[in-house]
């Protein structure tokens, strides 16, 4: 009932404000409507305003931003309300529905490739929940002005949708202290181009290389987002893969709670990407990293580089590297992202 709140207000306010330009203005008192419409976000020309879209939020360095309890719980009811044929996925006319009191749609094609989705390519409720989870950790004004389009902030009469937002403690405190609150981990991959970076993000999404291939070039998305368990705790995991070049790294690019280092097993050069990129920017920081044998199914060659793999996880006190391949006939193993979930839980 709640959901359609703007687009149901905005209706019914501009039919009557269309019959008020029939009557005569000395009887017509807009000030309590103003009250109202001023209470649900609305200024004098019927736009929702800038301080009711964007409401303040303070995020101290070294924080992440989350949705908390009730804001899943809200977001569960409105995907329940347009997830009209039950099937636990939003089909493209259910997700235009969903979006449809928006002033633009918010989720473009690559959306189907950051998150799970069922058989036909649809985002599956887990998939819409891990969405809403990457927006609000990477830009988390974007997730306010989205939920203030569904009016969250009203429905759950909080002063504004900043309430459904928690802002984690400092991570050095959580360093110190050995222990976390966080439900969102970020994982940076960084690799040479063509090591594999793309199929171990999809992969992640429970698609093997013959599913990626469906895959257009102009949907393809750097980021992917799941749950996995650690411990018997659901956690999100969001995996970024960065950019190739070496010397455009910048801060945001490298700031993560765990770091993989994709190299290609039949590709001889690949493995000297990884080491380069350790040694720049890895060998003294806190972050966790981890090598990926990528490819496991091809032949393995030797790499062009002083040393092996396994002798250069061996000398920096790293894990043996991680065998993984995305050319599987099933969904592809999941086990090593619990493991990198773990790792930045627990560094
Ligand atoms: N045999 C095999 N091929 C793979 C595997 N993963 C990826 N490939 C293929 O290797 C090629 C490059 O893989 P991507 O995942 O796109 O590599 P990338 O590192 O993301 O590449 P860039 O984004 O160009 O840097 C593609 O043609 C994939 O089909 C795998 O596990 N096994």
């Amino acid at each position: 009932m709640f959901i359609c709140f703007h687009s149901e207000l905005r209706t019914s306010v501009s039919a009557a404000s269309c019959s008020c330009t029939h009557s005569s203005s000395s009887e017509v008192d807009t000030r309590p409507r103003g009250r109202v419409l001023r209470r649900f976000g609305y200024d004098d020309d019927l736009e929702l305003t800038q301080e009711y879209l964007f409401p303040m939020i303070k995020i101290p360095p070294d924080c992440t931003t989350e949705l908390n309890h009730n804001a899943y719980l809200f977001l569960q009811s409105v995907f329940d309300k347009h997830d009209k044929d039950r099937d636990c996925a939003l089909s493209p006319e259910e997700v235009k529905d969903l979006f449809k009191v928006f002033p633009y749609m918010p989720w473009g094609p690559d959306v189907n490739n950051t998150v799970c989705t069922n058989e036909k390519g649809w985002i599956t409720y887990q998939g819409y929940l891990s969405q809403w989870t990457l927006t609000t950790y990477l830009d988390v004004q974007r997730s306010l002005e989205y939920l203030g389009y569904l009016g969250y902030s009203i429905v759950y009469e909080q002063e504004s949708q900043a309430a459904a937002i928690t802002v984690t403690r400092n991570k050095r405190i959580d360093l110190q202290k050995k222990q976390t609150q966080r439900s969102v981990f970020r994982c940076n991959v960084l690799g040479a181009p063509g090591s594999g970076k793309s199929g171990f993000l999809q992969a992640f999404l429970g698609r093997n290389l013959q599913r990626q291939k469906r895959i257009k070039e102009n949907h393809k998305s750097y980021y992917a987002i799941s749950t996995t368990y650690v411990y018997g705790q659901e956690k999100y995991l969001l995996l970024h893969e960065v950019m190739p070049d070496l010397d455009f790294l910048s801060e945001a690019d490298l700031a993560c709670d765990v770091v993989c280092l994709v190299y290609d097993v039949s590709d001889p050069r690949s493995f000297e990407y990884c080491a380069k990129v350790y040694k720049q920017y890895f060998i003294d920081s806190k972050t966790p990293c981890v090598v990926i044998a990528a490819k496991s199914d091809l032949h393995e060659v030797r790499q062009h580089y002083s040393l092996s793999p396994h002798d250069f996880c061996r000398k920096h006190k790293l894990h043996p590297p991680q065998s993984f391949t995305c050319n599987t006939t099933t969904a592809p193993n999941k086990d090593l992202y619990t493991r990198l979930t773990t790792m930045a839980m627990y560094p």
